[in-house]
């Protein structure tokens, strides 16, 4: 699948010897010990995990400002360095090692790490909602992935720029880049399993060369990161379910199929991914899909309570779902619900290229208000030769517009997909049963394109 795999902990693979990135050179962080100690009373977390559009989207509750840290078992021995391995190739390598130990303490490496930055920095308290633990999460994993990516400086340069954006949208300043470095350390060092003094200093030197060009993004940055825009519209299809088109005071700049982060009146500071469902327009006018998940405090605000008037503010555009205009291999998408939404973007845009690629577009829903982008994808197909739809339900077979089934079965059945660069979009668990199948099927697994949401 391109890029990256479905992977837990978010870390790029090791990849082929390289020097550290041109010119970047280690910064010194202030001593990890002068780290004032943590609080230490338990914490209570909801059970429910986070999903693509709605990550994170679990109501919202004071935060316990105490972790408690989970002390591991025995202590494996980090390798030492090797003497074949640059210094920048030795710190990710020990990064990704770290960082696989202390995955099962993910949510707990999370609060401690907020807890850590907040005591460091009382005023980026004020940039995250009450319960920190996702965005903290997401917060260190933005940090990680280019730790761990120090020793290739041709991946590295083009991960910073979105991560960047993702922080200036936050409010985050350059200034704070120290202070993140401290505090992820001191939690590290809480979590770590093999964590010993090299290691200490391994991370170190990969934070000091990552954040070092995050840090001169930020202060280099020219136009503000999070644009604003005026709700217009808001038609509830179902309870569950609607439809929202927003005016930005000026176009946000986005590629089709990529989704911007949103923070709604009714829910601040708690952001959301959300895809644009219609290509990019001269006016900027964005629609968006929106499915109430349960428990989702951003999700039911936006469909209940979002109304025409209220003022959104949309945040940096990111995503790799897109086609890649190097290759001329006809496309396979298939769409599961709300996943629609990005698709149909793309297809769209498609339709304004001079000479668009043979498109095959499976849209599937578990009833049949779910095929929010079908009547739509279909105007396109009869307009445009190029485009094919097919649209699945899991109930109500009976809907003549649809076949019955679940997507990936009807995906598999409909053609063999083995020479298609493949798009998915939808749920985590729509998107690994389809990509299952699809492999099973033949296709080659670098032709397979997702956002991985999947935590
Ligand atoms: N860029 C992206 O990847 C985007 C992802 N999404 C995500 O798409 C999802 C849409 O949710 P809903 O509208 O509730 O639709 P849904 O999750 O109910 O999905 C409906 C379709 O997906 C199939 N499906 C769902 N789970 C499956 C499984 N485990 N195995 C096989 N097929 C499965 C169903 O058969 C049906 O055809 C949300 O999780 C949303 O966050 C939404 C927009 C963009």
């Amino acid at each position: 699948m391109s890029a990256e795999p479905l992977s837990q902990d978010g870390l790029a693979a090791p990849g082929p010897a390289s020097a550290g990135p041109a010119g970047a050179r280690p910064r010194r962080l202030a001593p990890v010990r002068a780290v004032p100690p943590p609080p230490t009373t338990p914490i209570v977390r909801p059970g429910r995990h986070a999903a693509p559009e709605d990550a994170a989207d679990t109501p919202d509750r004071p935060t316990p400002s105490v972790p408690t840290p989970q002390p591991p078992s025995p202590q494996p021995r980090p390798e030492p360095a090797r003497a074949d391995e640059t210094a920048e190739q030795h710190a990710a390598r020990r990064v990704r090692q770290t960082w696989t130990e202390v995955e099962p303490h993910a949510d707990e490496l999370a609060d401690w790490f907020a807890a850590l930055l907040f005591s460091l920095a009382p005023d980026v308290r004020a940039l995250f909602p009450a319960r920190v633990t996702e965005p903290a999460r997401r917060l260190l994993r933005s940090l990680v992935l280019p730790m761990s990516t120090v020793d290739r400086p041709g991946e590295l340069r083009p991960m910073l720029e979105p991560l960047v954006r993702e922080h200036r949208a936050l409010g985050l300043r350059a200034e704070q880049y120290e202070v993140l470095g401290v505090a992820l350390i001191g939690a590290m060092r809480r979590f770590g399993r093999s964590w010993d003094e090299p290691t200490e200093h391994a991370w170190v030197r990969a934070f000091s060369l990552a954040a070092g060009p995050m840090e001169q993004a930020v202060r280099a940055a020219a136009v503000p990161a999070v644009a604003e825009g005026t709700v217009v519209s808001h038609r509830r299809l179902s309870w569950d379910l609607a439809v929202l088109h927003v005016a930005p005071d000026a176009p946000v700049p986005h590629r089709a199929g990529q989704y911007l982060t949103v923070e709604i009146p009714q829910r601040p500071r708690m952001w959301r991914p959300l895809s644009p469902a219609r290509a990019p327009r001269p006016d900027g006018l964005l629609e968006f899909h929106v499915r109430a998940v349960e428990g989702g405090w951003v999700s039911r605000a936006m469909v209940a309570h979002a109304a025409p008037g209220d003022r959104w503010r949309l945040g940096p555009p990111a995503g790799r779902l897109g086609l890649d205009l190097r290759s001329a291999r006809e496309v396979l998408m298939v769409a599961g619900g709300t996943g629609g939404a990005p698709v149909l973007a793309l297809c769209e845009d498609m339709a304004r290229w001079a000479r668009p690629r043979p498109c095959t577009v499976f849209v599937g829903g578990r009833v049949p208000e779910d095929l929010t982008v079908l009547d739509r994808l279909h105007e396109l197909a009869e307009a445009h030769p190029w485009l094919a739809v097919a649209a699945v339900c899991e109930d109500d077979p009976l809907d003549e517009r649809t076949q019955p089934g679940t997507l990936p079965d009807a995906v598999v059945r409909g053609g063999d997909w083995s020479r298609h660069d493949v798009l998915l979009s939808g749920s985590p668990a729509m998107i690994r049963a389809t990509a299952s199948a699809l492999l099973v099927d033949g296709v080659a697994l670098d032709r397979i394109t997702y956002d991985p949401f999947t935590e």
